[in-house]
């Protein structure tokens, strides 16, 4: 039967990636993929580029074995309803919800993702009072980025460019273009070959370079198309470049920062002395209230 509940959400976004936000402590909501997909749908749902279920570690089966060491899971998927490992602007999202919502204090708190615990540092103000973020509200430790074996090309029409292959907790091919027209109009998913370096789909960033330590990105997200923003593929895209400019912590021991403009805003970027990528940038509630379950499926 279908449930007429009024199911509470929010919406929110981190340089305009931007998700559809649903509280569920208790993990008593069932999200089937056509739910996530007709929430995230833009004309019939509420729309965003992806779902955060906010549930509690110890009530999902996925995260209770992180339950010690953070109390929440981000349960993220994309847009089209697949499951996702880690999502870097969401995760700079949830945890400002986090705060704001008084469920956590401000400050420094660990998170549970797929892709294992992630820290965080949030603010109790993610966005300034025209609803437009501020910049350095949230900073996220995402974790060591592993270069994946093997020579890797990602092709568009006719064009094809040798890519880095990176694991970000989730899966990167990350190529530097000359133009970020040369990416063409991104409607459908780039060809990444060849495919059992990612098995289970790519995330594909075209980086251009605007300076020193300054690169701008577009990308495409496995499972929701082109978006405004990718906080994971931004740090692909820094070590990458990174690597290409002759910085790499394990041969140097010093660690670099780098300032990444996509589409939709900036991200401040740094890869520490110890390897760990540390990313900063905005998060923004922008709307809340309750979904019709009935006409969601839930
Ligand atoms: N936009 C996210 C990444 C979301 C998941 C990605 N589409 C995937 O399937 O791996 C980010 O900010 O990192």
């Amino acid at each position: 039967m279908v449930s007429t509940h009024p199911v509470a959400f929010l919406k929110g976004h981190g340089t305009e990636n931007d998700f559809v936000i649903l509280p569920d402590p208790a993990g008593e909501l069932r999200l089937s993929t056509e739910t996530v997909a007709r929430l995230c749908d833009r004309r019939a749902g509420v729309g965003g580029d992806g779902l955060l279920r906010v549930v509690r570690s110890a009530a999902h089966p996925e995260a209770r074995e992180m339950a010690s060491e953070a109390e929440w899971f981000m349960d993220y998927r994309n847009g089209d309803g697949s499951l996702a490992e880690m999502c870097g602007n969401g995760l700079r999202v949830f945890a400002y919800h986090l705060v704001r919502s008084g469920l956590v204090p401000a400050g420094d708190l660990a998170v549970a993702t797929r892709a294992g615990v992630r820290h965080v540092r949030a603010s109790a103000s993610g966005g300034d009072a025209a609803g437009r973020a501020a910049d350095g509200a949230v900073t996220v430790d995402m974790g060591r980025a592993k270069q994946l074996d093997g020579a890797v090309t990602v092709t568009v029409g006719d064009r094809s460019w040798p890519a880095y292959a990176l694991d970000l907790g989730n899966p990167h091919a990350v190529v530097f273009v000359d133009e970020l027209a040369d990416a063409g109009a991104l409607r459908t998913a780039p060809a990444v070959a060849p495919v059992t370096t990612f098995p289970d789909g790519v995330n594909v960033e075209f980086v251009v370079r605007r300076g020193e330590r300054h690169i701008a990105l577009r990308v495409h997200e496995r499972g929701a198309g082109e978006t405004r923003s990718c906080g994971t593929g931004a740090c692909a895209a820094m070590v990458a470049a990174a690597r290409r400019d002759g910085a790499d912590p394990a041969l140097d021991g010093s660690g670099v920062t780098y300032t990444v403009d996509v589409p939709g805003g900036r991200l401040v970027i740094a890869e520490e002395a110890d390897g760990r990528i540390v990313m900063t940038g905005p998060a923004v509630i922008v709307a809340e209230g309750s979904l019709n379950a009935g006409q969601f499926g839930f």
